[in-house]
């Protein structure tokens, strides 16, 4: 029988750069990236299918209910949630994967799927994570707010996951978590060291 895929888990604060971090490590590695569910209206650019499945609150009701969502949460007043299907296929036919996702549904996987493995990316400073966060420029001061006051609590809950990588420079963020990714695919074997 095939190797099943390594499943990963990218989470962290609101702002921290794990959007820009993930497409880098994309860059260096064959991962199949999950697209999410969510019920936030799409941003300037932003298309559906590509970086969201954007939905009706009801509609991702439904499909929360029928078991859909390998993981699903509210987060600062909208619902996102990761389709299942699609990850179990990719899983099964050996290819790694890998989730952006924020806390609380990172914290759910531990129970959901104790196998996966789970970094937390943090950033140098709370200061630092509120500069990016504004500077990014996307969203409202009030969102803005309640993304940092989530971020405080999320913080707190860094040392439950497996590895902790500092965005201090994106290179060095990128390279840990390539770094990460490769020890993990030697430890389930997934490497032949010659
Ligand atoms: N190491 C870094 N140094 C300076 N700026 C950074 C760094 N990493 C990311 N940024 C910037 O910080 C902002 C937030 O990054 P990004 O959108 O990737 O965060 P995120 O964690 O994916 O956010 P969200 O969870 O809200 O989707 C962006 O403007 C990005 O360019
Ligand atoms: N629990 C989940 N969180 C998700 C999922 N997809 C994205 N996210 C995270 O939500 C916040 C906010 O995203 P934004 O696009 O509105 O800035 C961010 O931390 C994402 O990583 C998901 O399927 N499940």
């Amino acid at each position: 029988m095939s190797e099943k895929g390594i499943l990963f888990v990218l989470t962290g604060p609101s702002g921290v750069g794990k959007g820009t971090v993930l497409k880098e490590v994309r860059a260096h590695k064959p991962l199949f990236y999950s697209i999410s569910a969510t019920t936030r209206a799409p941003r300037a650019g932003e298309q559906d299918g590509v970086h969201y499945h954007f939905m009706a609150r009801e509609t991702f009701r439904q499909l929360a209910e029928q078991g859909g969502f390998l993981e699903h949460a509210e987060f600062s007043g909208n619902c996102y949630g990761t389709p299942a299907a699609p990850v179990d296929e990719e899983l099964q036919a050996g290819r790694d994967v890998l989730l952006e996702i924020e806390v609380q549904g990172a914290m759910q996987v531990k129970d959901i799927r104790p196998e996966a493995v789970r970094i937390f990316l943090a950033p140098p400073s709370f200061e630092e994570l509120e500069r990016r966060l504004i500077g990014r420029g996307t969203e409202e001061p009030e969102v803005i707010q309640r993304r940092l006051d989530t971020a405080k609590h999320e913080l707190t809950l860094a040392p439950e996951f497996d590895y902790i990588v500092i965005n201090n420079t994106v290179e060095q963020a990128v390279s840990d978590v390539l770094a990460i990714m490769q020890a993990e695919a030697c430890r389930s074997s997934r490497v032949t060291l010659k």
